[in-house]
């Protein structure tokens, strides 16, 4: 059986629930590969993610210590450094502070060594994250200015997101709001370019918005973004940013006489919690709910709450080696930057002997632009019209526009019209399922391609697309202003061509406008 075999059947098997499965096919991997060291640390590595979801921490981390015992020999040490990336991210996992930050260190030593820029940012991210447990943000600051040192090199896009939400996160920390709400809006623009997790980022993002807007006393705003929080996260289910929503949740609900639906989701969260190691997150809740009882004027239950949390923090504080981090640390990542420097100029000397290649994709990238809408980052109508109109096959052909767009602009301004058409674009495209399209068709005019052909389901998407375009809170954006869309439909059989679809959709937009705008209309063919 080959690699893509064995480890396609196990996620096959974990997505049907069959984790007994997934172990037994990873296994039988491992053992059939014991000779070869990257096999086998491939194997291991994936057994131990399917341990740690399982909750099962230290069966996970024994078998990345035993692919890193296999790798350390070994000619690979591109694959040593994932390893050991995951390991010190456990070892953090696992409250043993000391054990991640000399395995952090050792991989950003060979990091450099090796001129992989990626992994040497990891091992400065890790530090960071270290000191954040301590609460020492300030510390933490000067290892993600260090990794910013290198941003132009690092090669992962979402590496590169990951700097500036961490590094959101830790200026929020410092009250920096300004500076926080300055980099929130580039990473906006990062997590919409990821193709795959663009909803998850926006989702974290949400958060960190809210958490500012809290800060200011703007506690609607604050639960408003909290909710297009849990929108976002939906799809991927990410327990880590629902709990950490429902702690912002609580402090918010403090803050505005509800101290008692407070308690409540205080409460709830801590118990969906107990069977996992979170301490920072625990002693966060713990830290709310006290708050919470605080603003009932339950002040025992407040006190015991606090004391709690108190507990926890030194618990942590006890576990990580703060004398060893900091400055010192920061010391030995400095001394082994000129090593990257030297490497990083080989490898560019290699780059230019490939620049054929690399013009290459220069070209790529520039056509890759000439189909973005600069404005909302959707499809723009080029996209449609070179790209899209060639596709096979069937397909719901979804034309929206903006009601009354024009006094949007009168009312308010330019900018603020721009705003609107990037927040239209925006829920338009957390609407819509993997594997359909949003596109700018231009001015105020989207359009959406479903794969979805059953009329009544098409009509139902449409609407609920509507809805929540009018359900949304636009009041932040124009006070006292709603905003509505009309949209026209049409479905695309196997032999129609694009652009009699296309007509049949317009004229049913036309006729959700003409019928008085903030409805759907489905465009029927003449024989329907
Ligand atoms: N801010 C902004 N406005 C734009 C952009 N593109 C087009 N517009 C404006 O969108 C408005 C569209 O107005 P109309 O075509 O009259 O339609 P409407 O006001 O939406 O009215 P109905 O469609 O009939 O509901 C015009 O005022 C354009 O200037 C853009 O990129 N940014």
């Amino acid at each position: 059986m080959t690699v893509m075999n064995v480890l396609n059947q196990a996620s096959q098997a974990l997505v049907e629930g069959d984790k007994a499965r997934a172990i037994a096919l990873c296994q039988q991997y491992i053992d059939e590969n014991t000779n070869d060291a990257k096999k086998s640390s491939l194997g291991l590595r994936i057994l131990s993610d399917i341990y740690f979801g399982s909750g099962k921490i230290e069966t996970a981390i024994h078998l990345l210590e035993a692919a890193q015992a296999k790798l350390i020999h070994s000619a690979d040490q591109g694959e040593l450094l994932v390893v050991q990336n995951s390991l010190a991210q456990r070892y953090a996992d696992d409250i043993r502070f000391e054990d991640a930050m000399n395995t952090w260190l050792a991989m950003a030593a060979e990091a450099a060594n090796m001129g992989d820029i990626d992994h040497f940012i990891e091992g400065l991210i890790g530090i960071a994250q270290l000191l954040e447990v301590v609460s020492d943000h300030q510390r933490a600051l000067q290892f993600y200015n260090k990794a910013r040192d290198h941003y132009e090199g690092i090669q992962s896009s979402q590496l590169k997101l990951r700097i500036n939400l961490c590094e959101v996160s830790c200026l929020i920390a410092l009250t920096l709001y300004e500076d926080a709400r300055q980099l929130l809006a580039d990473c906006e623009t990062q997590a919409l370019l990821d193709g795959e997790f663009a909803d998850a980022y926006m989702a974290e993002l949400f958060v960190y918005h809210s958490q500012i807007c809290r800060a200011m006393g703007q506690i609607d705003g604050a639960i408003n973004l909290l909710e297009k929080a849990r929108v976002s996260s939906e799809r991927h289910k990410l327990k880590w940013i629902s709990n950490k929503i429902s702690l912002e949740l609580g402090l918010c609900y403090s803050l505005i006489a509800r101290a008692d639906d407070a308690i409540l989701l205080l409460k709830q969260t801590l118990t969906d919690i107990a069977d996992l190691s979170l301490p920072m997150l625990r002693s966060e809740l713990y830290e709310a709910l006290s708050h919470a009882y605080d603003a009932n004027g339950e002040y025992l239950q407040a006190l015991a709450c606090e004391e709690q949390a108190h507990a926890i923090a030194i618990e942590l504080l006890s576990k990580v080696p703060v004398s060893e981090l900091g400055l010192h640390c920061l010391r030995r990542f400095k001394r082994w930057e000129p090593k990257l420097d030297f490497e990083k100029t080989r490898l560019e000397n290699a780059a230019l002997k490939n620049q054929a290649l690399s013009q290459q994709e220069v070209v790529s990238k520039l056509e890759k632009d000439v189909y973005i809408d600069p404005l909302t980052r959707l499809y723009n109508r080029r996209w449609l019209d070179v790209t899209f109109s060639t596709r096979k096959g069937p397909y719901a052909i979804l034309v929206a526009d903006a009601d009354h767009f024009k006094s949007v602009n009168d009312e308010f301004s330019h900018q603020v019209g721009d705003v609107v058409l990037q927040e239209l674009a925006f829920i338009l495209q957390q609407s819509v399922r993997s594997g359909d399209f949003v596109a700018r068709y231009g001015g105020e005019e989207f359009v959406i391609l479903l794969v979805e052909t059953q009329a009544d389901k098409v009509v139902r998407t449409a609407d609920r697309i509507r809805n929540q375009v009018e359900q949304h809170h636009w009041q932040d954006i124009m006070p006292g202003r709603q905003m509505t869309i009309s949209i026209g439909m049409a479905i695309k059989t196997e032999q129609e061509a694009v652009d009699s679809v296309f007509e049949r959709a317009d004229k049913a937009l036309y006729q959700s406008k003409h019928n008085g705008r903030n409805r759907v209309t489905f465009g029927k063919k003449k024989e329907d």
